[in-house]
């Protein structure tokens, strides 16, 4: 059977323009790629003054340079990319392939990326399948990897694919989707030292890292939003842990009952802007825990969003910033005094000295770490799951309404 690769997708696709616009928080259509830090020399900053004077780009003089070349001396700074145009900007050297991505992929006209999907939506070997639930998984696995394997060719670092989030509790389910899109890669000649696979932080999430990394898979660990579990994949080996901050903030501050929230407030602190405590209690415990007892993994702070979220977690291996951020942040000039501003808040030497509780270091099992878990992490993990999930099936059901193709 021959089948067209003339973007099959434009018919049906062609009032659904608007997914881009629609932003917010992991929303759909965004297109996140992630770059690397654009400095690599290490400053360390010893004083903090949160009300440094900030100097627009075209003053710059010599000895000045940016906040973000002063950030990111501290840090890896991963900017949270949602157009194509800002490659230019700010150009990419990692990146994640996603449901979101595809949806937005499949709502533009034309995108670098728009025949990949159309190259997946042909591929003869998922078309003969006949059972539709097959079929239209095989698609979009196809999907990921294709466009996954042209972000290979423009970046240089890793591109991270997304596991089907309704698999977040099947160990061996994760397991067999990785090692299909692991195949479905080398098909296309991506060797999997480009690829991390991004799996939710459930235990069997975590288990199933565990069991690809002592394959030589690399996982990368999302939906972390508390040190258990960042401990538990920590001890798993997986690559990447990401850890969303700004979530944890805002659950904070939605559930106002909070003594902690209420105490902020009665301080006088708006705890909608800081990072909330527990935020910074579970990211800090977290770095200090892979960092002080030799891990591998490398902890990504996500969900930052605005610059004092970035600063109060300068030292985090990786730190992945919306694009306004890093705009100010390239904006904003600091002098060579001023250097002496930012504080780094982690480091390997502190994360030596901190002190972990027995409780703490013990070897977390499913058991240990659904009882520590705490509601924060256990709401936001379902809510993280529930997103993936419902932008899983509408990847699907977009790619069951377009095949077969029209002219097949
Ligand atoms: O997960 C990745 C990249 O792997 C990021 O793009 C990630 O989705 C974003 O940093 C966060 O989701 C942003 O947080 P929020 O605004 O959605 O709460």
């Amino acid at each position: 059977m021959s089948l067209s690769l003339q973007s099959p997708l434009s018919s049906a696709l062609s009032s659904r323009s608007s997914f881009l616009q629609k932003g917010g928080g992991g929303g759909e259509g965004r297109l996140r790629l992630l770059s690397g830090s654009l400095s690599s020399n290490s400053i360390f900053f010893k004083l903090h003054n949160p009300s440094f004077p900030q100097i627009r780009a075209s003053s710059l003089d010599a000895g000045a340079s940016t906040e973000l070349d002063a950030v990111s001396s501290l840090s890896e700074i991963v900017p949270d990319t949602v157009v194509f145009d800002d490659f230019q900007k700010f150009p990419p050297t990692a990146a994640t392939v996603s449901s979101s991505l595809l949806l937005g992929i499949c709502s533009l006209p034309d995108t670098i990326f728009r025949s990949a999907v159309d190259t997946a939506l042909a591929d003869s070997g998922c078309s003969s399948l006949e059972n539709d639930v097959l079929r239209l998984s095989c698609f979009a696995n196809k999907a990921l990897v294709n466009v996954g394997g042209d972000l290979s060719k423009l970046v240089p670092g890793r591109v991270s694919t997304e596991v089907d989030a309704r698999l977040a509790y099947d160990t061996h389910g994760i397991i067999r989707k990785v090692h299909d899109l692991l195949k479905s890669y080398g098909e296309i000649d991506v060797p999997p030292e480009r690829l991390l696979f991004k799996i939710p932080a459930t235990w069997q999430g975590i288990e199933a890292s565990r069991l690809l990394e002592s394959e030589g898979i690399q996982t990368h660990l999302t939906f972390v939003y508390s040190f258990v579990q960042a401990a538990a994949a920590a001890q798993a080996g997986a690559s990447v842990i990401q850890i969303f901050v700004g979530r944890l903030r805002d659950w904070s501050r939605n559930h106002s009952g909070d003594p902690e929230i209420e105490a902020a407030l009665k301080r006088g602190e708006d705890p909608g802007l800081a990072l909330s405590i527990d935020a910074l209690i579970q990211v800090t415990k977290a770095y200090n825990y892979i960092h002080k007892y030799g891990y591998k993994s490398k902890l990504m702070a996500a969900a930052v969003r605005n610059k004092q979220d970035l600063f109060s977690l300068l030292g985090v291996d990786y730190i992945i910033a919306p694009l306004k951020v890093m705009e100010s942040l390239k904006e904003s000039i600091t002098t060579p005094d001023e250097k002496y501003s930012f504080v780094r808040r982690l480091s390997p030497h502190s994360a030596a000295a901190y002190s972990f509780s027995e409780e703490e270091l013990i070897k977390w099992d499913q058991l240990s770490l659904a009882s520590a878990m705490g509601p924060a992490s256990v709401e936001l993990l379902a809510a993280g799951l529930d997103g993936y999930v419902n932008q899983a099936k509408r990847v699907e059901e977009l790619f069951a309404k377009i095949w077969p193709p029209p002219n097949v």
